[in-house]
Order: structure tokens, then sequence, then C-alpha cells
């Protein structure tokens, strides 16, 4: 005798979440208990909202400590959230909370459908720079061969020399780092990319060339959640600012128009 197929039928979207978008964070919080300092509490997120649909760019800004990085690691996970939701929707059309799901899920979902670029990469040890890269591709759903060709094209329009390529990431210097956790996370175009200052430690040349790769991938509609402390950076790429004062959103609008509001609590240099 067979046991019928059971599928649980999938959760209805939450009727605020627009059709149209990748990435609907809602009503997120997230604190951190100081257990060495009295347990004292940091709300580091007091109920954000905001949507990113495909090929918009949205660029967090605010002061320092305002909440920025934090919630791009909710949104990778990297960070479990104390509250609300983070609606992503995958290539397949569903809407999955990543507040909720599994670690293996999770893992799964980055590989496949995430790229994330930060202001330092930690490379595993005793890694090649070509595997990290290539292994980027394969977690994307690419065959291991046509991945190493990917990758030596991501290395490439990087600017890391063929002879780093074997060398364990570990030993690179800090632009260096950075420029092939580029690579990574853009080995193919990502649904929605997470960037913490990914041009922080390039030099200008680098940094024009990732400027230009970024705006390819949202030529291709890819999805961009970034923060840059950099004005030109923003004013060129972010279809969108939304700033963060305390862990609150307090303004969203045009780059043109944020970035020159003098009562806005920036750091960007104006
Ligand atoms: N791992 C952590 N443990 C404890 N507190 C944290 C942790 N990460 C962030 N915080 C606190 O959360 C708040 C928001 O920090 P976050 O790094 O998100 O700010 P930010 O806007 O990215 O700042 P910056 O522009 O300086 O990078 C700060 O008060 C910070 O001290």
């Amino acid at each position: 005798m067979t046991s019928p197929q059971h599928t649980a039928p999938p959760p209805a979207p939450p009727a605020d979440v627009p059709a149209g978008s990748v990435l609907s964070v809602r009503a997120l919080r997230k604190d951190f208990t100081l257990h060495t300092i009295d347990g004292r509490v940091v709300d580091a997120l007091n109920g954000v909202d905001l949507d990113v649909a495909p090929g918009e760019h949205v660029a967090l800004a605010g002061t320092s400590g305002a909440g920025k990085s934090t919630l791009l690691r909710c949104v990778y996970r990297t960070y479990l959230s104390g509250g609300g939701a983070i609606w992503f929707r995958t290539s397949g059309g569903h809407l999955v909370d990543v507040a909720t799901l599994s670690d293996a899920e999770i893992v799964g979902l980055r590989g496949r459908e995430f790229g994330y670029v930060s202001q330092f990469l930690r490379p595993q040890p005793r890694r090649s720079v070509l595997d990290i890269v290539s292994s980027a591709g394969v977690a994307r759903g690419m065959a291991r061969e046509a991945a190493r060709d990917a990758a030596a094209a991501a290395l490439r329009q990087v600017d890391i020399a063929e002879r780093l390529w074997d060398m364990h990431a570990t030993v690179l210097s800090g632009g260096q780092k950075q420029r092939v956790n580029i690579a990574a996370g853009t080995i193919a175009p990502p649904r929605l990319l997470l960037l913490d200052e990914p041009v922080s430690a390039l030099d200008p040349a680098n940094r024009a060339a990732v400027l230009d790769l970024i705006a390819r991938l949202e030529e291709t509609g890819t999805a961009v959640l970034s923060v840059f402390h950099d004005l030109d950076a923003i004013e060129r790429l972010a279809t969108r600012v939304v700033v963060l004062g305390r862990g609150r959103v307090v303004a969203t609008g045009r780059p043109g128009d944020i970035l020159r509001d003098p009562n806005l609590p920036l750091e960007v240099a104006r």
C-alpha cells in the first residue's frame, strides 16, 4: 500500500507585500544583550519596513550605529532577527520568510539566490582563490567546469592576476580579498545582492570597475540593498535611499533629494 503524498499548501502571502518585490522587510526588530555590561540591551532595529524590487538599488544611510549593517546581516541571516518578517521572493516565485527558515534552507537560499559582499572577506583556510569563486558558481547551479570558466572571467573582471588564483585567499591583501569576495558574490547575477561597504578597501581604478559591475547587475534585474559611506557611489547607483536613525526608518526618497537634505541624520560627505 502506498501512502498518499501530503503537500502542505503554501502559506498565503501577506497582503502588504507588493506583488513585484524581491525583498519586503516588515516590522523588523533586533536587539543585542550585552552580557558583559550588566545584561544591558541595545535596540539595533526597532520595527523597520522596506521593499526592494528587481533592478532596484536601495541604499541605506544614517549615522554610525543607526542599524545599517545589522539590517543587512539580518537579511543574510548572519543575525537572527528578534521580531517581524523578511519576505524574499525566490526566482521560482515563492515567498519565504528568511527569518523563519531552517539553517539548511538558508544555506541553500544564500548559495542559489543571494550575493553578499562585505568590507571584509574572512576566507576559509587552505582554499584557493579560484576554488572560492568557482564554488560560489556551483552553489548558484553551474556545472563544475562552467563554474571554473565563470570564476576565471569574474576574477579577470575585478583585476585579480592569474598568478594569484592558486594561492590561499588568506594571504591576499585587504583590497585583493575584497575583490575576490566581489567576484564570488557576482559570479552569476544574484537575485538579491547585499553590499556592506564593498569598495572601502579599493584604489580608484578598482573602485570604478566594481561600481560598473554593480551597475551592470542592476540592469540584469538584480535587486540591491547596500551600505556605502560614499556619496558618489550612492548617487550613481542607488534608485532610492532609506535613512535609518536609531533602528527606525526616518526618511526615504531619491538620492538627489535625500543626500542634500541638511535636516537628515546622515554620515556621508555632502
Ligand atoms: N554583535 C553585536 N553585539 C552587540 N551590539 C551590536 C552588535 N552589532 C551591532 N551592535 C549594536 O547595534 C547598533 C547598530 O549597529 P550597526 O553596526 O548596525 O550600525 P551601522 O549603522 O552599520 O553603523 P556604522 O555606519 O558605524 O557601520 C549599534 O549600537 C551597535 O553597537
